[in-house]
């Protein structure tokens, strides 16, 4: 690519990290989420809780910079794939073992390897279209955990998972989560309300393995209806939108349901809102 025999333009990978970082937290402190963990409850989840969440965030904002600077020297995903196991191994270390933010690492850390290659050559287009473009190949093609939780789901129900959604372009994000994010300006004057909107709109689309994995395909239906009931009766726009969100995330933890890898499409879609689409 002649683009890439230039010399890239420095980019200020740090800001990148810290708004990567960001996004996470905000997602975390989110309330209420269907069966996710926020500083309220730990949702479906016995072995973490928010504070644990935080400090994995906070593990993982240098290794957002790092790809963010890979991205922009014309990485391939060899080298990304290199960086996002450091920092599992650094999210492991920094949470005793409990993986808090293995989708995340992989999605949001491509996004910032994209908005790095972006910032340095002035390409255009999505940041979701350069990661389809520049490594969607490779991650179709690269390695397969044999027995994670995410491969054992999409193996059994035949779903793509965070790498189709990352190979493809992330059409749950452009797609789903960021007209929600817009749509829910004209619903609701709160910040806290609009995020709700987008994880909920994004439980009724994306076929999340962690969903799978917990609940199989029942799971996974009963978490869509109940989103999608959420939505056509007002969503946030109504008074007692709280009180309803609190009872869909009591029906998701009775049944140990967790939509992760909406949580991450979210916190994901709030970076992509930062740092323009
Ligand atoms: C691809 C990964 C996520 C493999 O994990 P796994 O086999 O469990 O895949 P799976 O897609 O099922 O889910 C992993 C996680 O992604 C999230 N997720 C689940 N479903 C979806 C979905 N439909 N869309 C997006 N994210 C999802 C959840 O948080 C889930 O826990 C990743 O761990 C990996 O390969 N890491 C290597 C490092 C790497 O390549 N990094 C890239 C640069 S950062
Ligand atoms: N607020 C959140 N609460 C819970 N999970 C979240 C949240 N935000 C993001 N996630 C995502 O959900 C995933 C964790 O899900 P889960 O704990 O079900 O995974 P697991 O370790 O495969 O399964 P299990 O806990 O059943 O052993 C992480 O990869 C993370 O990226």
């Amino acid at each position: 690519m002649t683009a890439l025999a230039r010399a890239a333009t420095a980019i200020d990978s740090a800001s990148i990290g810290r708004i990567a970082t960001d996004c996470l937290k905000l997602e975390i402190a989110t309330y209420p989420k269907p069966g996710l963990v926020s500083p309220v409850d730990t949702g479906a989840h016995d072995d973490m809780d928010a504070a644990m969440m935080n400090r994995s965030a906070e593990t993982l904002e240098p290794f957002f910079a790092r790809l963010a600077d890979a991205g922009a020297a014309g990485a391939g995903m060899d080298r990304l794939r290199a960086i996002g196991i450091e920092a599992e191994v650094a999210m492991m270390a920094a949470t005793g073992g409990v993986n808090t933010h293995r989708g995340a690492i992989f999605g949001m850390g491509l996004l910032c390897a994209a908005a790095g290659f972006r910032a340095a050559y002035r390409a255009s287009g999505t940041l979701g279209e350069i990661v389809a473009h520049r490594w969607g190949a490779e991650i179709r093609r690269g390695p397969v955990a044999l027995h994670s939780h995410g491969s054992t789901a999409a193996r059994r129900h035949a779903a793509g998972g965070a790498r189709a959604e990352a190979a493809t372009g992330f059409p749950s994000l452009y797609d789903i989560a960021l007209p929600a994010l817009a749509e829910a300006r004209l619903l609701t004057a709160e910040e806290e309300a609009r995020r709700v909107h987008a994880l909920i709109a994004l439980i009724v689309g994306v076929e999340d393995t962690n969903l799978l994995y917990r609940g199989g395909t029942e799971g996974l239906a009963f978490a869509q209806s109940r989103a999608r009931t959420f939505l056509a009766s007002g969503s946030v726009a109504i008074p007692d939108w709280r009180a309803r969100a609190v009872a869909m995330h009591e029906a998701f933890t009775a049944q140990r349901l967790s939509p992760g890898g909406c949580a991450d499409l979210l916190a994901m879609a709030l970076f992509v809102e930062a740092r323009g689409a």
